[in-house]
């Protein structure tokens, strides 16, 4: 991953709206982000920080009010937006296939076969003349990351993707996250559910239209304890704040276990973030 070069940069954008007191409201106010094939980076915040206005410059629905946003033109963007309903096109399934992947340049049947397989990725098997207004909400998204995938998108960002999904529909499109991004896809995921920031290479985390953390999972969850302290004092971890928590937002339950526990005495060597990491290293003892 180190040694591609990034495929989107973005400097010290700004995004200013005209609020209605006539102040100037700045969704983005001097971000920097670099995006490099195959990556996964997950965008975290509260409410109103920014993410989403992020994702709408990154897909280019927004435009900036200063800064460099380089985006090369060939690159090809597809977005999975909140509201499933608005990104719909097609009345059934088949038709918004056949909108998502009309542009391409590719035969009848391979544009089948992509279908296909997108809808058994995500899970939806429901018959192809299917009406989308009679889906739920979360099938309405599965749909949408589907046509998205079907694509094959150089970068995909999914802003909230799972909002709407029971817990195995979003484990198993952060199973397909994975395969994408293996296969060189570079995903953004936007969401303030930071167990979902959890499998991810990069967090970067939005704090009132800048960014305020931009690293790996691990430096971003856990707080900066040294060898020698967690030795001395198992206490540090007490007083301590990880960028997470620095940046007001509430770590996965996992960690905050694992916190706990390290205050204890326990597992001062790993920094688990999955709740199966935990239960293993617990195991141990
Ligand atoms: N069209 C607009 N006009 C004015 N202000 C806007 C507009 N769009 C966004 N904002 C403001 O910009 C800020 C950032 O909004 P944004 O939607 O990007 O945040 P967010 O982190 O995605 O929030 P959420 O998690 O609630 O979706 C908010 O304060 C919002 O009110």
């Amino acid at each position: 991953m180190q040694d591609k070069l990034p495929i989107i940069s973005l400097l010290d954008v700004r995004v200013y709206y005209a609020a209605e007191s006539g102040e100037v409201k700045k969704a983005l106010d001097g971000v920097s982000l670099t995006l490099k094939a195959g990556e996964w980076l997950s965008i975290v915040g509260a409410n109103g920080s920014g993410k989403s206005t992020l994702a709408g410059l990154l897909l280019g629905f927004i435009p900036v009010s200063g800064g460099e946003r380089n985006i090369p033109a060939s690159l090809v963007i597809r977005g999975v937006l909140q509201q499933p309903e608005a990104q719909v096109l097609g009345d059934t399934i088949e038709e918004e296939f056949h909108f998502a992947l009309s542009h391409l340049h590719i035969s009848g049947e391979e544009k089948a076969r992509r279908r296909q397989e997108a809808l058994h990725l995500v899970g939806l098997h429901h018959p192809l003349d299917t009406v989308i207004a009679r889906l739920s909400g979360g099938q309405k998204q599965l749909l949408n990351i589907a046509t998205a995938l079907a694509v094959k998108p150089d970068v995909l960002v999914m802003d909230e993707p799972a909002a709407m999904l029971d817990p195995d529909a979003r484990d198993r499109i952060e199973r397909i996250v994975q395969s994408v991004t293996s296969h060189g896809t570079a995903v953004v995921w936007i969401t303030h559910h930071l167990e979902e920031a959890t499998l991810c290479d990069r967090i970067m985390a939005m704090s009132k239209g800048k960014c305020v953390y931009d690293g790996i999972p691990e430096s971003f969850f856990y707080p900066e304890v040294t060898a020698m302290e967690a030795k001395s004092d198992t206490k540090s971890y007490g007083w301590h704040l990880s960028p997470c928590e620095e940046a007001g937002l509430e770590p996965p339950f996992t960690v905050k276990t694992c916190l706990i526990l390290k205050q204890r005495g326990k597992l001062q060597d790993v920094n688990p973030l999955r709740p199966e990491q935990l239960a293993k290293e617990a195991a141990r003892w």
